[in-house]
């Protein structure tokens, strides 16, 4: 039954793998060469964010605002989360990977709601392996590894707490009092889940993708990238390496801030290219306004010249048209946008 649910599930995957074409960029065809280029993406240092001092936290809240407008995304360095903790992450989820694949199949679903999820994609177009939960407003894990969840979850915590803290500085860019988007979007109670990915290496020199290029759900999405690199970022029709600078959080704009702002922030094209020398794992954190809100973009981004361009949902509703963001490739905005 599971072997099953797995055929399907690749088979989806190879389905939809072609082309994508970037609503707000040129046409991008994932057979051109996978090898990006070295182009830095922003770096904001979040003690500068926060600081004292109101020209060091200016300068950098424009810095944000150039970063979210050109890239949409950004690496976030000095930002208080500790290194060990970070390694630890890194350690026990090389453990959870590593266990033998019945014990990780307890966990492989075709339910696309069910809050642990655990899935392998080895196909000749795609190689990866993953596990997703959910992890507020309740925290969800596995508990086949001793430690894994408190590790997880103080990690998360400390994530979401600066998720929170950056949503705060790009209300501020955005010309909004500091908790604007937060209150609206109900982050209180907001639906967040992670998605642990495995990269194990791929000797062969064919269809080297840990993900297909693709839009994340939600608001912020933060990144523990792994120590190598793989995650590549489009950026004026070109794919972008990202090189992550020791125990960094890449972040990168998700839907809902793209909805929210009515185009003006978007949401960001990226992919993982597969380490030809190294394993990877990362850990992104998807922050998400609660199920119930309503997301639809903000009265101040509309006018008579810029309509609204995206149908109005609850954010229960646009998971539901990606079936809470299984990887294929592609993203509810294609339902979302008028
Ligand atoms: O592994 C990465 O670097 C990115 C993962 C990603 O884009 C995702 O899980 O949506
Ligand atoms: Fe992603």
């Amino acid at each position: 039954m599971a072997e099953t649910n797995a055929t399907v599930n690749q088979k989806k995957i190879d389905d939809c793998y072609m082309p994508l074409v970037h609503s707000n960029s040129s046409s991008i065809n994932i057979d051109d060469s996978l090898s990006g280029v070295d182009d830095p993406i922003p770096i904001i240092d979040f003690s500068m964010l926060i600081s004292d001092d109101p020209d060091k936290q200016f300068k950098t809240t424009q810095d944000l605002r150039n970063a979210c407008l050109e890239y949409g995304s950004f690496m976030v360095i000095n930002h208080e989360l500790p290194d060990n903790l970070i390694m630890r992450v890194y350690e026990a989820l090389a453990q959870f990977f590593d266990l033998r694949k019945e014990e990780k199949r307890e966990y492989e679903t075709n339910d696309p709601t069910d809050m642990i999820r655990w899935g392998k994609w080895d196909g000749n177009l795609l190689s990866t392996e993953f596990i997703k939960m959910v992890v507020h407003p309740t925290f969800h894990c596995p508990t086949k590894l001793a430690g894994l969840s408190e590790i997880l979850q103080e990690c998360i915590k400390r994530m979401r707490e600066l998720g929170v803290q950056l949503l705060r500085a790009i209300s501020k860019t955005l010309g909004f009092e500091e908790c604007y988007i937060e209150k609206r979007m109900k982050l209180e109670s907001g639906h967040d889940f992670i998605s642990a990915n495995d990269y194990q290496v791929r000797l062969n020199s064919e269809n080297q993708l840990g993900q297909p290029p693709h839009y994340d759900t939600g608001l912020l999405v933060l990144l523990l990238p792994g120590e190598s690199n793989g995650l590549q970022l489009e950026h004026h029709g070109k794919w972008i390496n990202v090189n992550p600078q020791p125990n960094s959080i890449v972040v990168i704009i998700a839907d809902h801030i793209e909805i929210l702002t009515n185009g003006k922030y978007k949401s960001l094209l990226h992919r993982v290219v597969l380490n030809k020398k190294v394993r990877r794992i990362s850990l992104p954190l998807f922050l998400g306004p609660s199920l119930d809100t309503t997301v639809s973009p903000m009265p101040e981004f509309v006018d008579e010249h810029h309509p609204p361009a995206y149908l109005v949902k609850t954010y229960k509703e646009s998971l539901e048209t990606n079936q809470y963001q299984v990887i294929d490739g592609m993203s509810c905005m294609k339902n979302v946008r008028l």
